[in-house]
């Protein structure tokens, strides 16, 4: 008892504490370049191999380690944080999913290729829809295939029926996720360490939120998948140390971020 009070004493007179975020592994709809949103897809064998050999070995390398995570209710995500806390050895660290962490919801884009839908509606629509931060796909309707699935997921019963989206703009989702980033500070701020395993929008919005971006500036900024990006927070102020930091082969993570910005096959 005393070693654990003794812990947490020193760790708050460090005076600064990290956040961790990183996007999960790339799941079967990233594969086939497909809108995924609130569709559940699971990892890939790839994205499962990225878990492993690009998040958590970074990590480990990094010697970092952590007191708590939270993740989505989407399996993309609890399916990552699993695969990184079992090479860390510390699988058994509470798990916080919140349904408010869901990636953006995409509509009536979802299941669609990214690729096809530039065909027909052009790359300049495509990537208004992706990126431009008030950019609405049309609302999901029971034509769409994964329409059923989405609204009947168990694991979405905790969200209220009145919050359930039918598509989001990036605006709507800082919007939601804005309170989670408030409690996500309370705990920085205790000095607990916490890993934060989500989706390309959702780590854009707390990227947002943290460094106070402007909607132009967020538009410009692509999340590779298992890449650990870093925070340093000053524990008493809650302000930020410096910028965001990386871990992990530069040149990779460059690569895989023009990788993440384009339209693709
Ligand atoms: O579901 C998605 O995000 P995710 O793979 O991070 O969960 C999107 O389909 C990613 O596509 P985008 O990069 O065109 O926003």
């Amino acid at each position: 008892m005393w070693k654990i009070v003794k812990t947490k004493l020193n760790r708050l007179m460090v005076k600064s504490n990290q956040l961790v975020l990183v996007r999960h592994g790339e799941s079967e709809f990233n594969l086939k370049n497909l809108f995924c949103g609130w569709h559940d897809a699971p990892l890939s064998a790839g994205g499962i191999e990225e878990a492993r050999s690009v998040a958590a070995a970074n990590l480990n390398r990094a010697k970092m380690t952590f007191d708590k995570v939270y993740c989505s209710k989407l399996c993309r995500s609890r399916e990552t944080v699993e695969v990184i806390l079992s090479e860390m050895k510390c699988s058994f660290l509470p798990i916080v999913s919140d349904w408010r962490l869901n990636e953006r919801h995409y509509g009536n884009l979802t299941g669609i290729n990214k690729r096809a839908l530039a065909n027909e509606y052009g790359e300049e629509m495509v990537q208004c829809w992706r990126r431009n931060y008030d950019g609405l796909p049309p609302a999901i309707d029971t034509s769409n295939i994964y329409y059923y699935q989405i609204a009947n997921n168990p694991a979405f019963q905790e969200v209220p029926p009145t919050e359930f989206p039918l598509t989001e703009s990036m605006r709507m989702c800082v919007d939601r996720v804005s309170p989670v980033w408030l409690e996500i500070k309370k705990d920085i701020q205790k000095g607990t360490r916490l890993l934060v395993v989500v989706h390309g929008t959702i780590a854009r919005s707390l990227i947002k939120l943290i460094e106070d971006m402007t909607e132009e500036q967020i538009e410009k900024v692509n999340i590779p998948n298992c890449v650990p990006m870093i925070y340093d927070f000053n524990i008493k102020t809650g302000k930020l140390n410096g910028g965001l930091k990386y871990l992990g082969d530069l040149e990779y993570i460059e690569k895989m971020k023009k990788k993440v910005a384009a339209i693709g096959d």
